[in-house]
């Protein structure tokens, strides 16, 4: 659906050249909800300027559909723009126009009949949920009001991708939360390709189906949601994943640990309810003591990990390891002792 080969782009500036994004290669499928994170500068900015061709590549192609952009004339690539909606992070609404006629903007632009447009806007501002707010003006708004009404106009023209750059970064967690429930309704009912851009790794968590990690303009890393949350390789995306699955042992429990045999037990799909731990403790002479743990649902996946510290001989403990370990990820955990 959206395809970026070997995209490279550089900007030019007094000092010498900035690689914004470099030699990025991507394929998000149709209907799928692909994120983009990275810190500030990685270039997700310019990489989802991309799609819509407010930036031009230096190098490579950026193919929707398999048409490559560059190769299209002015008013073949109107139609694909027509194609692409996006919203913001400031929303970017006009706010001199009320809701109906914010969102019947970009169909009246179109020469969409006066009586079809009202058709469609009524349509979609019961779909996003501000059917009663047709008349209202942006700043009577909340903020999640206002990012409905963008969502509103994005979708007017039926574009079959719909962009977010920041989308949910100005919203408070439980609006965050609804605006995404919201994108992921867009998906399931209109099956459009969503292509999202944030720092922020829980809503890539909430939504997506696969994620790109990106840092100095490159993709550093890239996978289905399980398997980079369950398994991050980068150090990058390693703290990304940090930042949301809280998995480091709290001080306080450390503090009071004396024994240096603690563990960290990785579960996931199969394994998250079996008894793993205290067959372990009745097969070989040691103790188990949890010491912390937590368990999330990742795309639906049950997925967790518990601390554990063993007690007992040297030699059962390794043998208890060796067990678990043909069952579920372990891994010792250093204890600074310090
Ligand atoms: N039009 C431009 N001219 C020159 N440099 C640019 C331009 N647009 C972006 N850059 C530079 O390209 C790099 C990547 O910027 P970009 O905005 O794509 O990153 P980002 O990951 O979206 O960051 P943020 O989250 O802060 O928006 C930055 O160093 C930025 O200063």
């Amino acid at each position: 659906m959206i395809r970026f080969d070997q995209v490279t782009k550089t900007f030019e500036h007094e000092g010498g050249k900035l690689t914004a994004v470099d030699q990025v290669n991507l394929e998000i499928k149709k209907g799928e909800i692909f994120g983009v994170i990275g810190f500030s500068g990685a270039g997700k900015s310019t990489l989802i300027r991309l799609v819509n061709q407010l930036e031009r590549p230096t190098s490579g192609r950026v193919l929707i559909n398999d048409q490559d952009l560059s190769a299209l004339s002015t008013r073949e690539l109107r139609g694909i723009r027509r194609n692409i909606g996006m919203i913001f992070q400031h929303f970017n609404l006009l706010e001199t126009k009320t809701v109906y006629h914010n969102v019947a903007f970009p169909l009246l632009l179109a020469g969409t009949p006066k009586n079809e447009v009202k058709e469609k806007v009524e349509e979609i501002l019961d779909f996003v949920g501000l059917k009663d707010r047709a008349k209202h003006y942006p700043d009577q708004l909340s903020g999640g009001q206002k990012q409905r009404v963008g969502i509103a106009r994005a979708l007017a023209t039926s574009p079959s991708i719909l962009l977010c750059d920041e989308a949910t970064s100005a919203l408070d967690p439980e609006t965050t939360k609804s605006i995404l429930k919201l994108l992921r309704k867009v998906r399931d009912e209109y099956n459009i390709t969503i292509l999202m851009i944030t720092h922020e790794m829980n809503v890539i968590k909430k939504i997506c189906d696969r994620v790109a990690v990106m840092e100095d303009g490159s993709v550093i890393e890239q996978d289905t949601i399980f398997n980079l949350f369950s398994n991050p390789q980068h150090p990058t995306t390693q703290k990304f994943v940090q930042s949301v699955m809280n998995d480091e042992i709290p001080a306080s429990i450390l503090s009071e640990v004396e024994s240096r045999h603690i563990y960290r037990v990785t579960f996931n799909e199969g394994t998250a309810g079996k008894p793993i731990l205290s067959s372990v403790a009745k097969k070989f002479d040691v103790d188990v003591n949890v010491l912390y743990g937590q368990i999330t649902e990742l795309q639906h996946i049950p997925f967790g990990n518990l601390v554990v510290e063993f007690q007992g001989n040297q030699e059962e403990i390794l043998k208890a390891v060796n067990d678990i370990q043909q069952a579920v990820r372990i891994q010792e955990v250093k204890v600074d002792a310090s």
